[in-house]
């Protein structure tokens, strides 16, 4: 997917709004466990509840992971129950991959070719080489953890090297990279304050925010110091959204969810 056709979206939808599929069994409606797939089937609920109010779903490959075989057999139908019902929707595998070259590549083909993504999430504590690979893929995106929404981020993230902080060498060094154009970056809701100085350095590439709902980040803030010309926001909620209710209901629950942070974002939208 092109990044101007997400931008569409966002403008139609009025929304930046990405659900995290952090589909965890011991977390789902009980009556769902009897299901074959109770994974697939927690999804399909939910994405046919909530596709009209979001532009992107990311499912965290740990969640699919932990389930072994059927775990990734449920991701596979995941991605493919949205590639094929809701091509519009930008698709996020949170995967946090990243490699010596030879073996990037190999994640590149299993995230971009195999399961037909249009996004993963990659550390870039090994850099340009182990990037690289995933940027050759064209309108496919590189998500570049670049300041975290934990505690952690202040262990190394925040360290001044060469007289700046980690992360703003990882955003100015990885501007360089061959089809950079490709990135985007995930900055933590928490650390909203931090955007002013992130836009100064990537005043239009689009950030994946998580940390709103569950870890408390507040999308307000976010869209003040982080909203640039064309958005440039992704907000990810997984939790505050998915599990709003572990009834029969549970899908109509988590599209009431969605709804309220759609509509907070047309409202900044509108703003703009
Ligand atoms: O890359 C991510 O998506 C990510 C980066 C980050 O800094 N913080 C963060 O919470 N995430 C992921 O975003 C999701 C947040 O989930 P909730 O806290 O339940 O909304 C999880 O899948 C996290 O792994």
């Amino acid at each position: 997917m092109t990044t101007d056709f997400l931008v569409g979206q966002i403008r139609k939808k009025e929304s930046f709004l990405c659900i995290g599929l952090d589909t965890d069994l011991d977390k789902v409606p009980k009556h769902l466990l009897q299901e074959e797939d109770p994974i697939f089937a927690f999804n399909k609920a939910i994405i046919d509840a909530t596709h009209h109010l979001c532009v992107a779903y990311k499912p965290n490959t740990a969640f699919y992971e932990a389930y072994g075989i059927k775990g990734w057999q449920a991701l596979e139908k995941t991605i493919n129950y949205l590639n094929i019902n809701y091509p519009e929707i930008f698709t996020i595998a949170d995967a946090k991959r990243g490699d010596i070259g030879n073996t990037s590549t190999r994640y590149a083909k299993a995230f971009f070719e195999d399961l037909g993504f249009d996004s993963v999430t990659i550390a870039p504590y090994m850099g340009r080489d182990s990037v690289e690979p995933f940027l050759a893929f064209k309108d496919k995106h590189t998500i570049l953890l670049a300041l975290t929404s934990n505690m952690g981020a202040f262990d190394f993230q925040t360290k001044m090297v060469d007289g700046k902080e980690l992360y703003k060498q990882v955003l100015e060094i990885s501007k360089t990279y061959e089809n950079s154009e490709n990135l985007m970056y995930v900055v933590g809701a928490t650390k909203a304050t931090f955007l002013t100085e992130i836009r100064n350095i990537i005043p239009d590439s689009f950030l994946l925010v998580p940390g709103v709902g569950a870890q408390g980040g507040s999308l307000s803030e976010v869209c003040k110091y982080g909203m640039s010309n064309n958005v440039g926001l992704l907000v990810n909620s997984s939790r505050g959204i998915i599990y709003a209710s572990d009834k029969e209901n549970f899908a109509q629950a988590s599209a009431e969810k969605a709804k309220e942070l759609q509509q907070a974002m047309s409202l900044e939208l509108k703003k703009r």
